[in-house]
């Protein structure tokens, strides 16, 4: 096999694609859930060098001990010989032996300096590159579709992320979040499918796992009440993206033409039919600010509040940039990221936004690209794919001797 120019790598709290620049899709694609069978202690981390072992086929293990590639806070587990040493090894096809080439390692826009730092120091010392860049994951989603300026709307499994970027650089003061996400659709998916399930053959949709169980309560505790969870949720997503759909802009659930909509089979895991109808515009209207559960304002404060609704996120977030930058952000809205890969988001995200904007700026323009599905869901991966095949970005690595003359913070400077 003919070395990589450099190796591409997008870890995501659902998902890790993981490849080589200049190709046009990873190499491989990992769920970040994976199941520690620990030799001793099973509460602390993952890590190899103890005798633990990484499984990532969920439904070979009976009783899973679920753990993630990243800890309660969000960050990376940087654990020695850890589940991450683990995933790039299997990801990248390279034992850390025999990584000889740069790695893009792309990186949530609001990853803050001190994370950067903690990062570059577990990828030189102890994953062994030899070379590192870290991309902001809006300002790649932008390359992916040949623009440097644009609004990123990432619609990934644990939020969704507007950020404008701006000639390269991330607007991070004009950067808002709202914690409607894949994972969350999914969940109601699957609600959804219970619901018609129930009403049609007298019981709830059952995971694969448990359809094809001799005694589904007994395999359901022996398996416990997380991984349940987690089936639960990929089977709505197994729903939402064979039935899910966005409604069209104005959609009224009540109203009578609504009602008469072609339904959708859908086969459950047991080989039930259930009839879609109305009901797969649910999940998506989450989105746009309709049948969304409310959330804490403040953590333990006893106040709700209803998450933004997708096209006000976009709004505030472009006139919190410069009057100047207004009109182009809104002329290049991009779509990016799993949760966004789904029928009819375009057109609606285009009219919910030029809905607002036009009662200030009738005149404006508000165009949405979304690129086609594959590559929607990529799009951040396939942007440092891009950016570290071209020929002039040489001298935009950070080189391991120059970490060890200047430390981890070069990284944030020579990385925007
Ligand atoms: N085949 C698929 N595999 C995984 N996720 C999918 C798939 N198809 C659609 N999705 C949706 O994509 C979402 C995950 O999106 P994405 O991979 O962009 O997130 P992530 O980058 O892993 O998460 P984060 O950015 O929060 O760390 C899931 O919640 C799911 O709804």
């Amino acid at each position: 096999m003919a070395a990589p120019p450099a190796y591409v790598v997008d870890l995501g709290a659902s998902t890790c694609a993981m490849g080589y620049a200049g190709d046009d899709a990873p190499r491989r694609f990992l769920s970040s859930t994976y199941s520690c069978t620990s030799s001793s202690d099973d509460t602390r981390p993952f890590s190899a060098a103890n005798g633990d072992k990484l499984v990532r086929d969920l439904s070979a293990c009976t009783e899973p001990d679920l753990r993630t590639l990243f800890d309660e806070n969000g960050d990376l587990d940087h654990t020695p010989d850890g589940a991450l040493s683990a995933y790039l090894t299997d990801g990248l096809g390279y034992a850390k032996s025999q990584r000889d080439k740069p790695l893009m390692f792309v990186e949530r826009s609001g990853t803050t300096s001190e994370q950067r730092c903690k990062n570059a120091e577990v990828l030189f010392e102890q994953e062994g590159f030899p070379g590192l860049f870290m991309g902001r994951d809006a300002v790649l989603s932008c390359y992916a579709v040949g623009k440097s300026t644009g609004v990123v709307v990432d619609i990934s499994g644990s939020r969704t992320t507007v950020t404008p970027v701006h000639e390269g650089w991330v607007e991070s003061s004009a950067t808002l979040t709202s914690p409607v996400s894949g994972d969350m659709m999914d969940i109601k998916f699957k609600e959804v499918l219970d619901e018609i399930s129930n009403a049609k053959h007298g019981g709830d949709a059952l995971p694969k796992y448990l359809a094809g169980a001799k005694d589904p309560e007994e395999t359901k505790e022996e398996r416990g009440g997380e991984y349940f969870d987690l089936m639960c949720m990929m089977l709505g997503r197994q729903g939402r993206e064979e039935a899910g759909k966005i409604a069209d802009f104005g959609y009224d659930p009540d109203d009578e033409k609504n009602q008469t909509i072609i339904p959708k089979l859908f086969k459950l895991p047991d080989g039930k039919e259930v009839e879609i109808g109305i009901e797969r515009y649910e999940s998506g209207e989450m989105l746009f600010g309709k049948d969304c559960p409310e959330r804490e304002l403040t953590a333990g404060s006893d106040s709700l509040l209803l998450p933004d609704p997708l096209q006000n996120l976009i709004c505030d977030s472009v006139f919190k940039c410069e009057r100047d930058q207004q009109a182009a952000l809104l002329s290049t809205v991009i779509l990016a990221g799993g949760g966004s890969c789904v029928e009819g988001i375009q057109e609606r995200t285009r009219l919910e936004v030029e809905n607002i904007i036009h009662t200030h700026t009738p005149g404006w323009r508000v165009k949405v690209l979304a690129p086609a599905h594959p590559e929607r869901r990529i799009s951040s991966w396939l942007g440092g794919s891009i950016l570290a095949s071209l020929g002039s970005f040489g001298d935009n690595w950070t080189s391991k001797k120059e970490y060890d003359e200047y430390g981890s913070s070069i990284v944030t400077r020579k990385c925007p």
